[in-house]
């Protein structure tokens, strides 16, 4: 197991209304490269800010204490030898991570169409021309599997719907080739069959790309369908992170299995697999 990233010892404090808000407490954790991992619990307990954490993308007015260390060739050098980059709580450029909100409307700009954003992302990261850049999007809409890609290209977002809008912001999110996705609460506004299918074209796409995934949830449900491995959160702190089968049938914590007992979404679980799903 490669490790892509290291986590040690990550305090978050936001500060609000002139006090302290800590809301991760001194979490150490190790991303390996290739997993699906879930990041599960209740809201509040800084699931979302650890995900902002490890994209960097915290705001300035957030202390962050710890260390993030990625184990990543520079990018000159991906497809020669290998090397280390590491350093003190340093995020990734937008090249290598991708984020998937649970709005897609607020990460797709509502005046331009689709083809051109994804478009665009690739152009800004990977150096292509614009015709290549263009011909990328077509393709990322094919593989998303909108029904007509070349329409699609031209379509604004306000005429698709919630999740087709998902699979274009997901779309964008991989356009620069990423090798982490970080997918935070990406279902959560969908209903049950759509999000199973939003679900299966994660699971499809992170393993034709062999990309890392980071799975942002509080239905612990959905992300034992998906992930190897669940990190569980309560307060600010991990409490438990296992193999999925050892979380969900073996919780070492009474915390984990309330989630479980809560049964969040279990209705959109045994969907997650189905065969004939829209992936
Ligand atoms: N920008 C901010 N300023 C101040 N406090 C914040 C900010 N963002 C989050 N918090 C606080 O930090 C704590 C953790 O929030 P976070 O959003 O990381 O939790 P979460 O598990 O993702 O919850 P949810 O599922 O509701 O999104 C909460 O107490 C929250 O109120």
């Amino acid at each position: 197991m490669t490790a892509l990233a290291s986590i040690r010892d990550l305090t978050v404090t936001y500060r609000r209304d002139g006090s302290d808000v800590a809301a991760l407490k001194h979490v150490s954790l190790d991303i390996v490269a290739g997993e699906r991992l879930a990041i599960i619990g209740e809201s509040g307990s800084g699931k979302s800010t650890l995900a902002l954490a490890i994209a960097g993308l915290l705001p300035a007015s957030s202390r962050v204490e710890g260390r993030i260390d990625w184990f990543l060739p520079p990018l000159g050098a991906r497809d020669r030898q290998p090397s280390t980059l590491a350093g003190d709580y340093k995020p990734l450029g937008g090249r290598d991570i991708g984020f998937v909100f649970q709005d897609p409307s607020a990460s797709l700009d509502p005046v331009m169409a689709v083809g051109k954003q994804i478009a665009e992302v690739a152009y800004t990261h990977l150096g292509l021309t614009w015709p290549q850049a263009y011909a990328k999007a077509k393709n990322l809409l094919e593989r998303i599997r909108l029904p007509d890609p070349e329409s699609a290209l031209r379509a604004f977002p306000h005429q698709l719907s919630g999740g087709q809008k998902q699979r274009v912001a997901i779309a964008a999110a991989i356009a620069a080739g990423p090798k982490l996705l970080i997918a935070d609460e990406a279902t959560s506004a969908l209903d049950t069959i759509v999000q199973a299918e939003i679900v299966a074209l994660i699971r499809r796409l992170v393993a034709e790309d062999g990309m890392t995934l980071l799975f942002i949830s509080h239905d612990i449900a959905l992300a034992a369908a998906l992930a190897e491995r669940i990190a569980v959160f309560r307060h600010g702190k991990l409490v438990e992170l296992g193999e999925t089968a050892q979380i969900v049938g073996a919780p070492a914590q009474a915390y984990t299995r309330a989630l479980l007992d809560a049964d969040i979404g279990l209705d959109a679980a045994p969907l997650v697999g189905r065969a004939g799903l829209n992936a």
